[in-house]
């Protein structure tokens, strides 16, 4: 058998790139690279931030670890001045492999408060929250509701007399469920609660609620709050409930820029309904990124390990290949790689199309909202969906030791699963993408730039200009076959609609009836709008020609894997041919061939350290057989050679006369 160690030596000596120059395009630059590396230098040497034992934890140690490594952080944090959010999801992404007990502080309690607060609301509590000296969590889904956000029980009554709201959970589906770090962590909260005033409701406002006491942590008067018990993953987070018995906060509590309630009850409505949902956008943006993230750490550790694995003799007495030379074990791991950089520089665009967008609505211009909302609701299915479907086929490409937790890939892919529902449900956004796409179909003044595909309209009989496999590496006509897909579905969507009304059925009804085009639709938007920034983004790059190159090729077999996957979406109206989808498949299989000498530095480009990969099968150095060895003995099945199980069960039977 061949070294492990050589192997990947002997990948590495392959490439045909330099590494470094990708990870700087990775990473968005070289400054940002030795930003990164710097970041990672704070962390990375400190015992404290060792995961080496992490996978045989219990759920309740998992916690604990990771509230004791939160306080270090911040105090990592404090220490360097590290100030900047920018550095913070840094430090998430590539180094603490964990969704921290102050991951809703950072990611939604203190976004709401800047957003959605005063600048003397901001003054009061973004220092407190900034130091750590509170820690807060965004408390909306409750047990009965999760999407319909309307529909939430909570109340929050205005007493003028004593200028103070009262918080209550007056049914049992009306208490607060889900919340992240809620159940034993957080301090406070932003609650959403259904505003009444005089008996009148106003409909969902956010306020800050203190939920624990701050000498001792234990609950405040008439607050019940608690975990709910364990999940499929997410070990370390207490996501929790939280139930309020006529809990009195100051007016100020309730964070009024958007809409006020005056001293004596007069309520001013916010300019827009739909700002009060804010931070779910923000963190809608943000899945992209961490879909990115985590499909980028599953290749890698599938690649490495596919390398350094061998498997079944091709002749009697020859080295057994290298698995990752099956076409098979290519066409399950270079789509995924594919799709890990395709979704890294939709991230990019996501969070600059985000910020852009946020300062225009900042500014007063609301229209930006709907275009925001409309983008990042597909993007986030769209990625979170791809991203967690692709870790797990990284799972199983890796066979059994794919199943073992020390490959990182099994905690990996149940950590990462509840992205498809949290920040709304795929299904939900995906809908919420398509009703923005149709307006667009039908009024070309809201249609922003970036969307003014949708006003072509396809022709009926068009076809593609594909007439070879060479043709198949030109981006504009795969761009073509994805764009004309989008225009086609998104139109037969909006006649599907049409036809149901024009049946008789109301609008909600025929809304309903029309879902499945609707989500087929926003989806072909979304393959479409990844696609074209891929090629749209890699084309600007200034680097070599043999990055390029690969990068190129690694745009074409995302788009190919999407057409061949899709095959009936773009025959069913002869836009694209049998022979044609032969050509794809032909052309899929030497793109294969061409990345083959670089999979190993296209993974290698993400710079994860071994740390954050935590996988036996997927170190920088290939060592998985004296790692997976190395862990299984420090298993705590096997700190004795006999079990207390044997003194207590198994020995009477073993003992017992036939
Ligand atoms: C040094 C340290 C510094 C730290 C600084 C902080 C920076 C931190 C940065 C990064 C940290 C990264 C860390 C990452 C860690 C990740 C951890 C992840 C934890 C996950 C936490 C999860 C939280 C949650 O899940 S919160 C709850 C989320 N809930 C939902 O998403 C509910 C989904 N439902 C909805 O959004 C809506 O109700 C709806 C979309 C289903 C709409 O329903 P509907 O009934 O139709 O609504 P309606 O009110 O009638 O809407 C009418 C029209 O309004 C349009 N619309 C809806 N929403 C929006 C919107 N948001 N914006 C604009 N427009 C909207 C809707 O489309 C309708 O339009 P139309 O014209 O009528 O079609
Ligand atoms: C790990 C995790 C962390 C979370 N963190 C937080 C948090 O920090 N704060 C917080 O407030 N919440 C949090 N949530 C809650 C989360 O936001 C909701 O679970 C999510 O928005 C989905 O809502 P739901 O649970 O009501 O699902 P449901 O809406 O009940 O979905 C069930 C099914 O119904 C379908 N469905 C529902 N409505 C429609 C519709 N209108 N049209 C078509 N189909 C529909 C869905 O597609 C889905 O298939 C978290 C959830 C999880 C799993």
């Amino acid at each position: 058998m061949a070294s492990p160690s050589s192997d990947l030596d002997r990948e590495r000596r392959k490439c045909t790139f330099n590494v470094a120059e990708l990870t700087d395009i990775i990473n968005g630059g070289r400054e940002k690279t030795e930003r990164r590396q710097y970041l990672e230098s704070l962390v990375l040497n400190e015992p404290i931030f060792n995961y080496d034992d992490y996978y045989f934890l219990s759920r309740e140690e998992k916690y604990s670890d990771a509230v004791k490594k939160t306080v270090r952080l911040v105090q990592v944090l404090k220490q360097h001045n590290i100030e900047d959010p920018e550095d913070y999801q840094t430090l998430l992404k590539y180094v603490l492999n964990l969704n921290l007990p102050i991951a809703l502080h950072n990611s939604m309690f203190r976004p709401t408060i800047r957003d959605q607060g005063t600048d003397e609301q901001r003054k009061k509590w973004l220092p407190l929250a900034n130091d750590y000296k509170i820690i807060g969590t965004y408390a909306q889904t409750e047990l009965g509701h999760g999407t319909f956000i309307r529909g939430l029980e909570t109340t929050s009554t205005y007493d003028p007399k004593r200028e103070e709201f009262v918080l209550n959970t007056p049914t049992l589906t009306a208490t607060k469920w889900w919340p992240g770090c809620l159940g034993k962590t957080s301090t406070h909260a932003v609650v959403m609660a259904q505003l009444y005033i005089k008996n009148q409701c106003y409909g969902i406002h956010s306020f800050i609620i203190q939920l624990r006491s701050l000498k001792d942590h234990s609950p405040m008067p008439g607050v019940t709050v608690g975990d709910i018990g364990n999940k499929v993953g997410l070990e370390t987070n207490d996501n929790g409930f939280l139930a309020m018995d006529n809990v009195r906060i100051p007016r100020e509590n309730m964070l009024m820029r958007h809409a006020q309630v005056y001293p004596d009850g007069t309520y001013r409505k916010p300019a827009n309904s739909k700002l009060v949902y804010g931070t779910m956008v923000l963190l809608r943006a943000t899945v992209v990124s961490e879909s990115a993230t985590n499909l980028s750490k599953a290749a890698t550790i599938a690649i490495r390990y596919s390398c350094v694995r061998r498997q079944t003799e091709a002749k009697p007495g020859e080295l057994e290949p290298q698995i990752i030379d099956y076409v098979t074990q290519q066409h399950k791991l270079v789509p995924q790689l594919a799709t890990a950089y395709a979704f890294a520089w939709i991230a990019r665009y996501m969070m600059s199309t985000y910020h852009a967008l946020h300062a225009d609505i900042e500014s007063g211009h609301l229209g930006a909202l709907q275009e925001l909302h409309g983008i990042s609701s597909g993007l986030k299915a769209f990625t979170a969906e791809m991203s967690v479907s692709g870790i797990e086929v990284c799972r199983r490409a890796c066979g059994g030791h794919g199943f073992s937790a020390a490959s990182g890939l099994v905690s990996m892919y149940k950590d990462r699963l509840p992205s498809c529902t949290y920040e709304g449900e795929n299904t939900v956004l995906y809908l919420q993408t398509a009703r923005f796409l149709l307006k667009c179909f039908r009024q070309p003044s809201i249609t922003p730039s970036s969307m003014s595909y949708i006003q072509v309209k396809p022709l009926p009989g068009a076809r593609w200009g594909v007439k070879s496999p060479e043709d198949l590496m030109k981006p504009i006509l795969l761009v073509e076959a994805f764009e004309h897909r989008a225009q086609r579905t998104i139109k037969s969507a909006a006649q599907f609609l049409e036809s149901q009304i024009s049946q008789g059925l109301d609008t909600s009804e025929a809304m309903n009836r029309s879902g499945i085009e609707f989500v087929r639709c926003a989806k072909a938007h979304c393959y479409y709008f990844v696609t074209r920034n891929f090629f749209q983004s890699t084309a600007l790059l200034k680097c070599s020609k043999e990055i390029k190159e690969s990068l190129l090729t690694l745009g074409v077999v995302f788009a190919l894997n999407g057409i061949a996957d899709n095959s009936g979406e773009f025959l069913e109206d002869c836009f694209i041919t049998g022979t044609q989808m032969e050509f794809v498949r032909e052309r899929i299989l030497y793109c294969y061939k061409q990345l083959r000498p670089n999979l190993v530095g296209l993974v290698d480009a993400f710079a994860f350290a071994d740390q954050s990969l935590n996988s036996a099968l997927g170190a920088y150095d290939g060592d998985v057989y004296n790692r997976l060895y190395n862990w299984a003995k420090r298993a705590p099945l096997n700190k004795t050679d006999v079990h207390s199980s044997y003194h207590k069960y198994l020995k009477p039977i073993l003992k017992s006369k036939i």
